[in-house]
């Protein structure tokens, strides 16, 4: 049995507690690229956040839903938590700390690869307050630069006496334990009737869900070149017909000097980013989608509240 079937069909299993529906608002906190986007796409078996080596990719809070035998885990994606006085840095952990605030059940995954200096520090202190609703991940336990006992030691360090069974090993890559990380969320989770109804597995607008796309096949060709001066904007969205949506959108950059990049020689570049993203959004919605792809240059943009508050909406 895959581990997508076991996900389906969990807790049948006679060894579960007898419990009513559970529906839970999900935190998952952890530094950049701990793996949280990966857990998430994993656990709800579908592409719904973008995956990327780059750290800081998840600017939004993304939902994914997880519904099971046991009721509906809502997924909140949090942004890289991380201490830094740039505008951009300081509105995503204001994001951040609000949702671990009103959520229900706080996921920390903590990257078993990398030593656990400052920065982890402060995103654990910022779930300790919270640590009847947490749970923690120590990922990428399949890789062979993996310390888990490193890992545990610094969540002993941490949260001392923190229950055993609310610490799980996994790889979210290879989707290891990802099933007994769901266990324990629902453990802590209310009984309560679902948020959503079960075909639901994500609430991101299309539009949003579009950007995200261009921006991964983007970022994928561009990280040497240009790491994080990019994003995207839809332009113009439109239902042409029952299967055809009509898109034009902008690769937005911070100077000229970086247009030519994205575009590529003999626009090779933003073809290929036009055609990968066209594949992209095929396998995840039913309708054909068109997609007419620019070049912009937006300078500073990191710095401006309005493209800011519409990234971060
Ligand atoms: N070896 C290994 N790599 C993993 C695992 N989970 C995630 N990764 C890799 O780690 C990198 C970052 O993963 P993401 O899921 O984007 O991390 P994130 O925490 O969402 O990152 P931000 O959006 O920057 O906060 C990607 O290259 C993933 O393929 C795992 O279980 N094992």
């Amino acid at each position: 049995m895959s581990e997508n079937e076991l996900k389906v069909n969990y807790g049948t299993e006679d060894d579960l507690p007898p419990v009513g529906p559970k529906t839970a608002l999900v935190s998952i906190i952890g530094r950049p690229s701990a793996g949280k986007s990966t857990f998430l796409n994993t656990a709800s078996g579908e592409k719904i956040s973008i995956v990327s080596s780059v750290p800081q990719t998840t600017r939004n809070a993304i939902k994914g839903i997880v519904n099971t035998s046991l009721g509906q885990l809502v997924f909140v994606d949090t942004p890289g938590l991380h201490q830094s006085d740039k505008k951009l840095n300081l509105k995503l952990t204001k994001i951040a700390q609000d949702q671990i605030a009103d959520s229900d059940v706080i996921l920390y995954i903590i990257d078993s690869t990398r030593t656990h200096e400052e920065e982890e520090c402060i995103i654990a202190n910022m779930a300790k307050p919270f640590v009847k609703k947490l749970v923690i991940a120590i990922n990428k336990i399949e890789d062979p630069a993996a310390d888990v006992k490193d890992a545990r030691d610094f969540v002993k360090r941490i949260f001392a006496d923190f229950p055993e069974d609310r610490i799980i090993e996994m790889s979210a890559k290879e989707d290891k334990n990802v099933n007994d990380v769901l266990r324990a969320l629902y453990a802590l989770s209310p009984e309560a009737p679902k948020l959503y109804p079960e075909e639901y597995y994500t609430d991101q607008e299309v539009d949003f869900r579009i950007a995200e796309i261009i921006r991964e096949q983007a970022m994928n060709r561009l990280e040497q070149e240009l790491p994080h001066c990019i994003y995207v904007n839809i332009d113009h969205i439109e239902m042409k017909k029952a299967n055809l949506l009509s898109v034009r959108a902008s690769i937005c950059v911070e100077r000229e000097s970086q247009k030519g990049i994205v575009i590529g020689k003999g626009a090779s570049k933003i073809k290929e980013i036009r055609v990968e993203s066209i594949k992209a959004c095929r396998k995840i919605f039913d309708y054909r989608v068109d997609l007419d792809l620019q070049v912009k240059v937006d300078k500073n943009w990191r710095q401006k509240d309005f493209v800011l508050n519409k990234l971060l909406k």
